[in-house]
């Protein structure tokens, strides 16, 4: 369920919502996204005027960028929980005993309840959703919520998934320090996950275009250290921050173990 649209949110680009194809479905879907977003529904000859698009594929919602700085092309962004890389990591990634399912505290047996904070493009999410983990997932962008949504939607449809993967996945939009701290005592979980984006961009991570297009999307995330005091006062058992290697910590405290991994880490608070 997608949390009606926070006008705030939204990157200060023209911004509209349209079909690739004449399919009725993905015409309807697309009005409806509109009309929750509050963005323009554009006819298929004015796309082109557009710096940002959410264009119903038959592929999935895309987000369009007219024209990406670096390659001076045009670039796009959608989601796959089906894709080859995560289902490569899902299943030869090292399973329970990856770095990730480690450091929400899965263990033999034991599978916390999660909520991640970042959802973003839902990566971790699904994993430790595939791990036995039941996850909320929180994203304050609008139009990221929106590429979730979809993508949460096929891999619903998809008959190569377990269901019991996607039943475990729910998603909230919103600013999570205040969905979490609004839902009490309903919304609990053993683990908050928290993976900011990291303000002072490395370069092999803005490398990717990918990453080039999030940031453009949903900014710098600023405001993560309010996330972590909320996620610390909240958290049952614990709060994982992912951290770019060498990056300082993001608040005073200090966490009560660190995961290190090749190009980042995790740090773990015990609440
Ligand atoms: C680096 S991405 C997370 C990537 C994610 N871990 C994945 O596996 O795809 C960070 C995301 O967190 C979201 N975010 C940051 N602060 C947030 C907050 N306070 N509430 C909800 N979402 C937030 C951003 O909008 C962005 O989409």
């Amino acid at each position: 369920m997608v949390k009606p649209y926070i006008p705030n949110t939204l990157p200060p680009l023209s911004i509209g919502v349209s079909s690739a194809t004449e399919n009725p479905t993905l015409l309807e879907k697309a009005s409806d996204l509109a009309e929750l977003l509050k963005i323009e529904i554009i006819p298929p000859a004015d796309l082109g005027k557009y710096d940002l698009l959410l264009l119903y594929t038959e592929k999935g919602l895309q987000i369009q960028l007219k024209q990406d700085n670096k390659t001076k092309k045009p670039a796009t962004l959608c989601i796959d929980f089906l894709s080859d890389a995560l289902t490569y990591r899902r299943e030869h990634g090292g399973g329970i005993k990856q770095s990730l399912a480690r450091a929400v505290g899965i263990k033999p047996g034991i599978r916390p309840t999660v909520i991640d904070a970042t959802a973003g493009l839902g990566r971790d999410s699904f994993l430790l959703a595939s791990f036995g983990c039941r996850v909320t997932m929180i994203e304050r962008s609008p139009l990221l919520a929106a590429l979730l949504h979809d993508g949460l939607e096929r891999a619903i449809d998809s008959p190569s998934l377990q269901a019991d993967v996607t039943n475990r996945l729910s998603l909230l939009q919103g600013d999570a320090a205040t969905i979490i701290a609004e839902h009490q005592p309903s919304l609990k979980a053993d683990t908050i996950y928290l993976d900011p984006m990291y303000p002072h961009g490395r370069k092999s991570a803005l490398n990717r275009l990918e990453m080039r297009l999030i940031r453009i999307i949903v900014g710098d995330d600023s405001d993560a250290a309010v996330l972590l005091r909320t996620a610390l006062h909240y958290a049952q058992n614990r709060v994982v921050v992912k951290r770019p290697k060498g990056a300082p910590l993001l608040d005073k405290r200090i966490p009560s173990h660190v995961i290190k991994m090749k190009n980042s880490r995790y740090d773990v608070y015990m609440t």
